[in-house]
């Protein structure tokens, strides 16, 4: 787990060999503790360097090892010991060195960094905070603002900013690990002890106060309710206020409390969540690691609507030739503009030029013969979608990949007027697609594994994070989303706000609520998705109750709302006022207020209070039951590809870890009975009957969530 070797006869060099990023495993730190000990002990040895095997210093603890009893040498001993040690270390970054990686390198004494490494302590984003002294080292190392911001964000840094910063002492393009026995030979016989950074007084700024308080109104705004970045901002106030072995402690007791809170297991399950999503299976058993992805050099987008125009950009940034087509000039004309503008703020945002000369912009198909993947991005519209399929499928060479950036309807029947039906797939992007980090790859039955695997890995180049998903209407997202918006619209008629429902929902964690969510992202699709599928406007059969469609409750407020012309923000009117279209800050509307009022009336609904509970249970525990159902369905492949769907496409609170992850820590013995008494108080809502996938998991004994798959497997699988 460390290899030891004694080069240029008098340093000791310590190479990490634990694969793949050389986490600080038990029998790492073992290893590590054994060979500082050896090297301290040997007169032969004047100097040491620590660098990691295969170009990567160290990527910070075990993260698997915090889900169980801590075993093995604690970390903290094992760092002290080397930066006590009368012998100068140097660590040699290569690659990573991240969270208790990057606490290793602060305990030698002089820190060599590639230039292409990257540094920092991303604990935050674990729901923990760097509790091996890094809270308590960094800001007497950098001062507390560049600290304060490096610990609270968890953003990795490149070397030259850490050399900036005053972390590494030399960055270097050659070998690292060379240099740094270079660099340890000269620094033997110089004093060390400025170089022992916890011996260090913490530069403290006069504002302090005023600093702490300002960086924790501004995390408390950004991550709600989240608790690791407010006990860093406390750890690093202990740094500033302490000494260092009552700052240790201190910066302990915060790790205990947040190691004990259910956020750090929900923040950890999300980063193998992540992880686990891209490892796709078809039917067929072939899978992500035995499908070979085409490469692709060259792609086509057709439509430049917002979705189009997103798709775009984030194909030629990370250098992919683009045709994209339109149906008319002006159109063309306008999405040309368009995507110029955001190629160039995109470019220079990074820092780089922007890659223009990858576009083409053009009105007829033709000009897509030779192209290896074309993505149709037209109008949600099956007829016009067959049609440009159709034309497709004669337009490009045989070999060409077609695939749909449809949000919900039927790949298959797309695939089935092509002559490749095994090279028609589902990419469905999320607006604004250069942003949003989520595509669901849609396996259609007829999708080839190449097919799928060249989504995929497409995906990751564009550095989404894809999740394959079956063909069902809605596909996982949409499909679960549904039920989640009809248990909002239901709490309206039965005496909740807007206003209280949003409050409910945004106090567990959500940016925003779902009605202020949907004035954001238009009223008016919702109410042209539920017109096309015969649930309101003319086509409605006038002999169905007011209340009901298809047999089940139906709540019409939505169609009310849009009726009067408020289609959200862009209106300046929807479920809330705005001062003006376009605006953000969203008002309580005297005017909803009245509508509710005057609809209870007209259908006789008494309106009761309800509690933020029930708002909470009945909107997320009916978006679990979907997800249940998904799983039964074989539609997504395990809970994990749920959860991520949700945390990237839906902003679902990264701290309760995705929906199925919530309902497992709320215990899904009490979802069950309280689904089943929502769904006896309101038996014409059929999404509120328990699922027989969580029936069956708590006759199981209720498995945690990683366990799921293996009650899953029976079950007829489309992934
Ligand atoms: C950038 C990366 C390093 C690499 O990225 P990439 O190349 O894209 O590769 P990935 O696909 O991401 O990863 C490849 C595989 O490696 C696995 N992996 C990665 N990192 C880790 C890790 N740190 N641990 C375990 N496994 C890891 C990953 O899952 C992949 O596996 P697989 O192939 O899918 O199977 C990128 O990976 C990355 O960003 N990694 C995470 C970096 C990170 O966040 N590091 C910080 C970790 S936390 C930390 O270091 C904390 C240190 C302080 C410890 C303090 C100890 C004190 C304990 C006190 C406890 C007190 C509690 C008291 C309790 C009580 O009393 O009750």
């Amino acid at each position: 787990m460390a290899r030891y070797e004694l080069v240029k006869r008098s340093v000791a060099l310590i190479t990490l060999t634990n694969p793949p990023v050389n986490a600080l495993s038990s029998p790492v730190r073992h290893a590590i503790a054994k060979s500082m000990e050896r090297a301290l002990s040997d007169p032969k040895v004047t100097a040491v360097v620590i660098c990691g095997e295969n170009g990567r210093f160290c990527g910070g603890a075990d993260i698997r090892e915090f889900a169980g009893p801590l075993r093995g040498p604690p970390l903290i001993p094992v760092l002290d010991a080397i930066e006590a040690g009368r012998k100068p270390v140097v660590a040699a970054i290569e690659g990573v060195a991240l969270g208790g990686g990057f606490e290793l390198a602060l305990v030698c004494h002089y820190r060599i960094a590639h230039s292409k490494a990257r540094l920092g302590l991303p604990e935050v984003t674990l729901g923990i905070l760097p509790a091996a002294g890094g809270s308590q080292r960094l800001p007497r190392l950098i001062g507390i603002p560049a600290a304060l911001e490096l610990i609270t964000t968890g953003r990795h840094i490149s070397a030259q900013e850490a050399l900036k910063l005053g972390i590494v002492d030399q960055v270097t393009d050659q070998n690292a690990c060379e240099m740094a026995v270079e660099f340890a030979l000269k620094s033997v016989g110089k004093p060390l002890s400025s170089r022992r950074v916890s011996m260090l007084t913490t530069p403290c700024p006069p504002d302090l106060d005023a600093l702490l308080e300002a960086a924790t109104m501004q995390v408390k705004k950004k991550a709600r309710g989240v608790m690791a970045p407010l006990a860093c901002i406390q750890a690093v106030r202990a740094a500033a206020t302490m000494p260092f072995s009552k700052g240790m402690k201190r910066e302990s007791e915060l790790m205990t409390t947040l190691f004990n809170s259910g956020q750090a297991q929900a923040f950890q399950y999300c980063f193998f969540a992540q992880r686990t999503a891209g490892k796709w299976t078809l039917p067929s058993g072939a899978q992500w690691n035995n499908s070979k992805p085409r490469e692709i050099r060259s792609a086509a987008v057709i439509g430049l609507g917002t979705m189009g125009r997103g798709i775009v950009v984030s194909l030629a940034r990370v250098g992919i030739s683009v045709i994209a087509v339109e149906s008319e000039k002006k159109l063309l004309e306008n999405g040309r503009q368009m995507v110029i503008g955001m190629l160039e703020r995109d470019a220079k945002r990074r820092g780089v030029s922007a890659s223009l000369n990858l576009l083409k912009f053009t009105l007829s198909l033709q000009d897509l013969k030779d192209v290896d993947l074309v993505i149709e991005a037209v109008f949600e519209d099956m007829a016009l979608k067959k049609r440009v399929f159709q034309e497709l499928s004669k337009v490009c060479r045989p070999t060409t990949l077609l695939c749909t950036n449809t949000s919900g309807l039927d790949v298959d029947a797309l695939a089935g007027v092509t002559n490749r039906p095994h090279l028609v797939a589902g990419m469905h992007f999320f607006s604004p697609a250069h942003v949003m980090k989520l595509l669901e790859v849609v396996c259609g039955p007829r999708s080839s594994s190449e097919t799928i695997a060249t989504a995929m890995s497409l995906g990751k180049k564009m550095g989404k994070v894809s999740v394959a998903v079956g063909n069902c209407p809605g596909f996982v997202g949409n499909r679960m989303l549904k039920p989640y918006l009809d248990q909002a619209t239901f709490l309206l008629e039965e005496g909740a706000t807007p206003e209280q429902i949003d409050k409910a929902l945004e106090d567990f964690g959500f940016a925003m609520g779902v009605f202020r969510m949907s004035d954001l992202a238009g009223l008016d699709v919702g109410w042209r998705v539920r017109k096309e599928s015969g649930l309101t406007g003319p086509d409605v059969d006038s002999k169905n109750p007011p209340r009901r469609r298809q047999g089940h409750r139906y709540c019409p407020i939505p169609d009310m709302v849009c009726e009067q012309g408020r289609f959200g923000q862009k209106t300046g009117r929807g479920w809330y006022m705005y001062d003006k279209p376009g605006d953000t800050n969203a008002k309580p509307d005297p005017l909803i207020q009245n509508l509710l009022e005057t609809y209870r009336s007209r259908y006789g609904i008494q309106p009761r209070n309800i509690s933020d509970q029930e708002i909470i249970e009945r909107c997320l525990f009916v978006l679990a039951n979907e997800g249940f159902r998904i799983l039964e369905d074989g539609m997504a492949a395990r809970p994990e590809d749920i959860d991520v769907i949700y945390l990237f496409g839906y902003a679902f609170p990264r701290h309760r870890g995705g929906p199925m992850f919530y309902v497992s820590m709320v215990g899904l013995e009490r979802v069950l009975e309280r689904l089943e008494h929502y769904h006896q108080a309101h038996p014409d809502v059929p999404h509120l009957e328990p699922s027989a996938l969580l029936k069956k998991l708590v006759a199981c004994g209720s498995p945690p969530v990683q366990k799921w798959r293996e009650y899953i497997k029976t079950m007829h699988s489309h992934l």
